[in-house]
């Protein structure tokens, strides 16, 4: 199987694919008299197609261990998909490329405790993967009619593993 390095997640590197969601140089602004501070505007929601609307989800998600076969990813024509952790459990996040309608080379990132992320509309991406031990998420994604699911299934699976 072909390598693929787990590399820490960042909102620079993740940028082609979508938005990393954390506090950490988040643009924000008091609210509530000063008694809250609001990290604002942190993602891009996208939804689209027929009956499209925002869905609000909690996951609770097994934990997988690394290395880690990786044989498919999926993407979702019509809308965004955000994960925002409920713990500090690390989670990996598998996204790449498209190319000519066919996923290219994936990118494996691990989350720093209390990091999110938005996956952008149509982005290759690996499902929900937590690590460590069980784990809630908010997801919010797009939920209507149409189909909002592709996947595809590598023919030789890679190895996603850290450095
Ligand atoms: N279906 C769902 O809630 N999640 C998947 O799309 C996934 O990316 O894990
Ligand atoms: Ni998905």
């Amino acid at each position: 199987m072909k390598s693929l390095p787990i590399r820490p997640l960042s909102r620079d590197a993740f940028a082609p694919f979508g938005d990393v969601i954390e506090l950490d140089e988040a643009r924000s602004f008091p609210i509530n008299a000063g008694k809250c501070v609001r990290y604002h505007d942190l993602a891009k929601v996208e939804t689209s197609g027929p009956e499209a609307r925002t869905l609000v989800s909690l996951l609770r998600g097994e934990p997988y261990d690394i290395p880690l076969a990786l044989t498919m990813v999926e993407r979702h024509p019509l809308g965004s998909q955000a994960f925002i952790p409920l713990t500090d459990n690390s989670f990996l996040v598998v996204v790449a490329p498209d190319e000519g309608g066919e996923p290219g080379e994936p990118v494996a990132f691990e989350t720093a405790p209390g990091q999110g992320v938005n996956i952008g509309r149509n982005v290759w991406h690996g499902i929900l993967t937590p690590l460590h031990a069980v784990s809630d998420f908010v997801v919010i994604d797009r939920g209507g009619s149409g189909c909002n699911l592709e996947e595809h299934f590598f023919d030789k699976p890679y190895r996603v593993e850290y450095a």
